[in-house]
């Protein structure tokens, strides 16, 4: 597709690069059905290239292939009627006064090309060589011409290594601009992943809140937050060590994210032994369901340590709310950390709706 943009200038000087050269020297007058044919067949070329310019997109889509083929054949026509033009010169006498301009015209549009095509290298020597063979070729079969013809020839060569190497360049640059996108991709996740339990991270989810808090207001839908505290987490660091429980949170965390499966909902580490999970669109009672398939997925998923299972259990506070104008985000949070903190006073293991008389 850079290969398009890249040559669009072309296009539109090819649209008009004849009749420039041919009306001055008389040449329409003088061959005139030749001149017609001729600006008429590049100026029609340059307008399919445009055509073929604007719907390069879907054109693409539908077909890389035919989408280059089609690129590739007009370029080449365009190049096979100058190389002509090129070579026309040196055999109509008309031509005879800008003989050399011409040959200077040959070299300037060959390079203009070549760069412009230098991203598909092989491609671009092809085209090179429609535009400059005929020329050169003929130059060496007219005696007066050889010694032009041979300056074509260096100039070929010297061009071709130059497009070789501005092609290699082009190249490097490329595979650089892929990795720095992979890398950029590589950091974006990893700024947003928690470091042990590889789910989202607060710094994530607390961007992922305040987008969909303002959804949630610009929509008027129901949002619901679930904070999970694991129980008596620090028992488990003391009595199994701290790797232990670090291979516990993971644990956690798994069958957490793997319960909240909707591509809008979002699990995260909150921090510590916490998670947090953000349900959208989602009301009280649906929140409610969320937080005891939570509690049955950490019951079966379990927690395995040197051959013994480790009890875990959890407790849940859950929040919901249909965001107003005025509210702050934060309130949410704090309701359902207000309702975790009585998950707890109850006795841990279960989970409790924030009321407004709590
Ligand atoms: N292994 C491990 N422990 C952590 C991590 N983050 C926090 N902790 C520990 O988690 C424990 C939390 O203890 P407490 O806040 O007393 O809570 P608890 O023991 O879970 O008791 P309740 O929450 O009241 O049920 C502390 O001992 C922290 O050191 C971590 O990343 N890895």
């Amino acid at each position: 597709m850079d290969l398009l943009r890249r040559s669009l200038a072309g296009v539109i000087v090819y649209a008009f690069i004849l009749p420039v050269i041919f009306w001055p020297l008389h040449f329409v007058e003088a061959k005139h059905d030749l001149a017609y044919i001729l600006c008429g067949c590049m100026f029609l070329i340059s307008v399919l290239r445009l055509i073929h310019y604007y719907f390069s997109k879907p054109l693409y889509k539908f077909s890389a292939r035919l989408w280059f083929l089609l690129f590739a054949l007009f370029s080449l026509m365009h190049a096979g009627i100058l190389g002509f033009v090129f070579t026309l010169a040196i055999f109509d006498e008309r031509f005879t006064p800008i003989i050399h301009i011409s040959m200077l015209a040959t070299a300037g549009i060959s390079v203009s090309a070549l760069f412009a095509l230098s991203p598909r290298i092989r491609f671009a020597l092809l085209n090179l060589s429609f535009l400059m063979m005929p020329v050169m070729f003929t130059g060496f079969l007219t005696e007066e011409y050889i010694p032009l013809a041979s300056m074509m020839l260096v100039f070929l060569l010297y061009i071709s290594g130059i497009g070789i190497r501005s092609n290699r360049e082009y190249r490097r640059s490329f595979d650089i601009e892929i990795e720095l996108e992979a890398q950029r991709k590589e950091l974006e996740t990893l700024n947003q992943t928690d470091a042990l339990t590889s789910i989202y991270n607060r710094g994530y989810f607390n961007q992922h809140f305040e987008d969909q808090w303002q959804y949630a207001m610009r929509h008027e839908l129901e949002i619901a937050i679930l904070l999970i505290d694991v129980d008596h987490f620090k028992a488990i660091n003391d009595t199994h060590g701290h790797l232990a429980g670090d291979a516990c949170l993971v644990n956690l965390a798994y069958a957490i994210n793997k319960t909240v499966n909707r591509a809008i909902d979002v699990a995260a580490r909150y921090g510590g032994e916490e998670f947090v999970v953000l349900l959208s669109g989602c009301n009280t009672e649906q929140a409610r369901s969320m937080a005891q398939k939570i509690e049955q997925a950490i019951q079966d998923h379990k927690f395995v340590h040197e051959g013994t299972v480790i009890p875990v259990t959890v407790s849940i506070g859950i929040a919901t709310t249909m965001p107003k104008p005025k509210q702050k985000s934060s309130t949410l949070i704090d309701q359902a950390d207000q309702a975790l903190y009585q998950a707890k006073a109850q006795g841990r293991n279960r989970s409790i709706v924030f009321t407004e008389d709590e």
